[in-house]
């Protein structure tokens, strides 16, 4: 039997105890499991009263009984969904008969993949649902919801449209060599592509965000020891309460704080001091401090006016991407007044972490690198997307380079069927099953 055949199951809420537990069963053998557990046809999409029974007649649970029939479905083939109590003892008596009637436990992401594979949504859409339930902020949430319903999904596909378009008339260009006009040299090619490429470098930072708004701002708080990086820490924290994780790891390693400023995600990274040092311990920290910039959205230096201009080298080196915030902290201490200022290597925030003062300025800033704010033209993007997106640039620069260089309609046209691919893999059009696999594997059990 291939899969796409079998009949799947699983639990779809989430285990422990709970007022109602819902199972999940999709495919073709779902009429003959509804029939057996209702004891007669169920009405599509009627909720049925039902008295589940195992197969010598014991009572397992009463619930409600639901038939989905293909293709208005979730997943676009028949789906029955069973809302039992929410014991994980009961829902798995009932996932038991459920199987023992015909169907097998579903990996994860399988009803998706399947929603996905029958063309219920494309990829970005299927990758959306998931983050969408991993959403850990009221904007990661809401453009997720975005993507789910297709906002990028849709731009990635105008874009494609445009692409195929320009490809289309270079090609056609290439095939009439004999008209005598030199169709290669019409601006409008020329034009064509260049609009692209700013169309694609707006969708670009618009993915940015989205990562950003999907994964959390990642924030790395550098500093030498002392400068107040755990005060400012727990002064984020703490009045914003929403910290969610706490994981330390073996001591100079790097500390991580998730938390919400104000239905925004950041992910702080508190590192160890970047000194030079020769304890080969510390050096293995100030290692992954700098892994960890080099990862980061935004380095927060935290220092105070004494050590500013010494410090400030930490900021050197970085990748031009990462966003540099320095904080003079302690401004009690120095007896100086809360300020903010727009320099050339970075934004200054003077403030302290002690009396919070300032720190207003460092939040709506952060907030702001969050893409707080986006409101309703925002949606949800992965690393992936971002990746693909930087591709299809590469391959349009390249066009651009040999339309103008060299003419060279062939190899311009190979570019823009390169970004073409690139731009597919994004929504799905083209992927290999490694990369579905990869991708639906990190689902949960019942999604
Ligand atoms: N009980 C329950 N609640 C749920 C889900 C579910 O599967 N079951 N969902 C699971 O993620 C989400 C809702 N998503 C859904 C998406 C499509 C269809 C569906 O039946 N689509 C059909 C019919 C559409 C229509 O009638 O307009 C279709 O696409 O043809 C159902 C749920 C959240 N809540
Ligand atoms: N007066 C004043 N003291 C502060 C301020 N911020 C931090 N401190 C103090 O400075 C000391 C060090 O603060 P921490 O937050 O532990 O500094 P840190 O950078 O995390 O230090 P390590 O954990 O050693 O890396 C503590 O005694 C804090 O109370 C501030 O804004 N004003």
């Amino acid at each position: 039997m291939t899969s796409a055949v079998d009949t799947i199951a699983a639990i779809a809420s989430a285990p422990g105890a709970a007022g109602v537990g819902v199972l999940r069963v999709s495919g073709p053998a779902v009429p003959a499991i509804a029939r057996h557990l209702l004891g007669r046809d169920p009405q599509p999409r009627h909720a049925h009263f039902a008295v589940f029974r195992d197969a010598l007649g014991e009572l397992i649970d009463q619930g409600l009984l639901l038939y989905f029939p293909a293709p208005a479905s979730y997943t676009g083939e028949h789906v029955l969904e069973l809302q039992g109590h929410g014991s994980t003892v009961l829902l798995d008596g009932l996932l038991r008969r459920v199987c023992q009637l015909g169907a097998r436990l579903a990996r994860p992401g399988e009803f998706t993949e399947r929603a996905f594979l029958n063309g219920k949504m494309d990829l970005t859409q299927a990758e959306a649902v998931a983050d969408l339930i991993a959403a850990r902020s009221q904007a990661g949430a809401r453009a997720a919801l975005h993507s789910m319903e297709g906002m990028f999904s849709r731009k990635v596909d105008a874009l494609l449209q445009a692409l195929i378009a320009l490809r289309v008339h270079i090609e056609a260009a290439i095939d009439f060599p004999e008209e005598e006009i030199d169709f290669l040299a019409d601006p409008a090619i020329t034009r064509q592509l260049d609009a692209l490429r700013e169309r694609l470098a707006d969708l670009l930072r618009e993915a940015q965000r989205g990562v950003r708004l999907n994964d959390g701002l990642r924030v790395a708080i550098i500093g030498r020891p002392n400068a107040g990086k755990s005060s400012l820490l727990n002064a984020l924290a703490g009045s914003e309460r929403a910290i969610v994780t706490d994981i330390a790891g073996t001591t100079r390693d790097v500390l991580r704080e998730s938390l919400s400023l104000d239905g925004v995600a950041l992910e702080l990274a508190d590192t160890a001091g970047l000194r030079e040092t020769d304890d080969p311990v510390e050096r293995e920290g100030v290692r992954r401090a700098h892994g960890e910039l080099a990862r980061a959205d935004v380095a927060l230096l935290v220092t105070d006016t004494q050590h500013a201009e010494h410090d400030l080298a930490l900021l050197s080196d970085l990748p031009a991407s990462v966003e540099r915030l320095v904080l003079i902290n302690k401004i009690d201490l120095a007896h100086t007044h809360s300020r903010y200022e727009t320099r050339a290597d970075a934004i200054w925030v003077w403030a302290s972490a002690k009396t919070g003062e300032g720190l207003d300025a460092l939040r709506d800033y952060l907030k702001q690198l969050a893409g707080a704010g986006s409101g309703e033209g925002a949606f949800s993007a992965r690393r992936r997307h971002v990746l693909a997106l930087e591709q299809v640039a590469v391959h349009l620069d390249s066009a651009a380079d040999v339309l103008l260089a060299t003419r060279a309609g062939e190899l311009a046209a190979e570019e823009l069927r390169q970004a073409q691919h690139a731009l597919g893999e994004i929504t799905g059009t083209y992927s290999s099953d490694d990369l579905l696999g990869a991708i639906f594997s990190s689902f949960c059990i019942g999604k």
